[in-house]
């Protein structure tokens, strides 16, 4: 027998033998604890330890065996060719949003506060970037980073680590930027080698310095309604400021967001709540999504999957973010691939009202919204914040 069942068990007879309603109720509760222990204490020796842990003790009250609900289910994975988007063969409808010139004209403003900040304390922002192993993509992501702080006049710090380095390694590199007063912002670029608890790492980074808004209470912040957080992720911010600066309204609107993970499906779902859009989250276990984003004014997609989203997925006159960044291979290209969003480009543009390319439209607007979280970090310590 499980240990809810023992204790529920247990409930029922001390309700049968017991006195008054008051002192029943009482010692009921106490019987069911005591039972709940003893069947808890059991498992334990059953080696059964680790279940039990991810039931909350609420579940006791729903059944034993009250699953985990991001318990992982593995699925294929094995990377496919992208489908082929048709060809456009009419006019183009859409606007294009071009993230380009929006994000050169958030980092002259940037660059602008810096310069005050340097004149008013004498010290200018400090950002600290962690790159573990030698990936490619992070690699180059990291070098935009580092241009986009020497544009605006932020200090940058490179922690270079090897593939094989070990996980203290890693956490020593966040810890020392963490005790460095110049640095005023931490990323660790993701993803981290498959060993490494990215989780734990992530923890590590102060929380005032935590520029990614990764941080567990950042993100529990930013999903409540009565509180802030000190940093919002940088690409959930950067598909608002997209809609915003494009006069895009948001109130009321029904925003379907594709993926749901912490870089940016999840903060994205969160942050338009709060700019009350009515949001659909669509993942990988999401049967028929084209049937939901056909009903959506706002698409953001962010699976990172090629051309996922077809024009035929879209309502006429949708608005379209595309936040995926897939390399595709294209020997036509100097390096032998190029990049390419989720969605259908050549499809999209005849349906949508207004998208975003790839690559010059989510990307670069993320960067600046970084420099200027480092910004906003560097302003609090300052006391220079609003
Ligand atoms: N332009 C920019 O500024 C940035 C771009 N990116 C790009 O955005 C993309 C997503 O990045 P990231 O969130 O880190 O990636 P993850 O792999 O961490 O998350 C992908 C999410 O998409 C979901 N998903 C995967 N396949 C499908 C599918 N076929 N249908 C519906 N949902 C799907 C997954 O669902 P499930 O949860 O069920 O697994 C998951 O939630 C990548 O291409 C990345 O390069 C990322 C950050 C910034
Ligand atoms: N801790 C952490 N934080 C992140 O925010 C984070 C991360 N790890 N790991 C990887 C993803 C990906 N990401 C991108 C940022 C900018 C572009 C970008 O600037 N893209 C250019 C590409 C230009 C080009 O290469 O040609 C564009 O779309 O125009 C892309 C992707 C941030 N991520």
């Amino acid at each position: 027998m499980g240990g809810a069942a023992v204790a529920v068990l247990a409930a029922a007879t001390a309700r049968r033998k017991s006195g008054p309603f008051v002192s029943l109720f009482s010692r009921a509760a106490r019987r069911l604890h005591d039972a709940a222990e003893t069947a808890a204490a059991e498992e334990d020796k059953a080696g059964t330890q680790s279940r039990r842990r991810r039931r909350s003790s609420s579940s006791l009250l729903l059944g034993p065996d009250f699953l985990d609900t991001w318990d992982p289910i593995s699925r294929d994975t094995t990377p496919q060719a992208p489908p082929r988007c048709a060809q456009a063969d009419y006019d183009r409808t859409a606007t294009i949003i071009d993230g380009k010139s929006i994000a050169e004209d958030i980092r002259f403003h940037i660059a602008e506060e810096v310069c005050q900040m340097k004149r008013s304390v004498g010290h200018v922002p400090g950002l600290a970037v962690v790159l573990v192993g030698d990936r490619r993509d992070s690699e180059s992501y990291v070098r935009y980073k580092v241009k986009g702080c020497e544009e605006v006049g932020i200090k940058s710090l490179l922690a270079k680590l090897p593939g094989n380095c070990s996980e203290d390694e890693v956490m020593d590199s966040v810890s020392r930027f963490n005790e460095d007063p110049s640095v005023h912002g931490i990323l660790v670029q993701l993803p981290l080698p498959e060993f490494m608890d990215e989780e734990r790492i992530l923890s590590t980074i102060s929380l005032e310095k935590d520029v990614d808004g990764f941080h567990p209470l950042n993100v529990g912040n930013l999903a409540l309604r009565s509180r802030n957080p000190l940093f919002v992720p940088c690409a959930a911010k950067a598909c608002i400021e997209l809609l915003l600066q494009s006069g895009i309204e948001l109130m009321g609107k029904h925003v379907a967001v594709i993926g749901r993970s912490k870089v940016v499906g999840l903060p994205t779902s969160l942050l338009l709540q709060r700019h009350h859009a009515t949001v659909s989250v669509i993942h990988a276990f999401t049967t028929n999504p084209e049937a939901i984003t056909r009903e959506s004014d706002i698409v953001i997609s962010a699976a990172g999957v090629a051309n996922l989203v077809r024009g035929s997925w879209l309502k006429q006159g949708a608005v379209v973010i595309d936040v995926g960044t897939n390399p595709i291979e294209d020997p036509t290209s100097d390096y032998g691939y190029r990049l390419t969003g989720d969605v259908c480009f050549e499809e999209a543009v005849n349906v949508a009202s207004a998208i975003t390319p790839v690559p010059g439209g989510v990307g670069p607007v993320t960067i600046a919204m970084l420099l200027g979280n480092t910004l906003d970090s560097a302003k609090r310590v300052y006391g220079q914040s609003d």
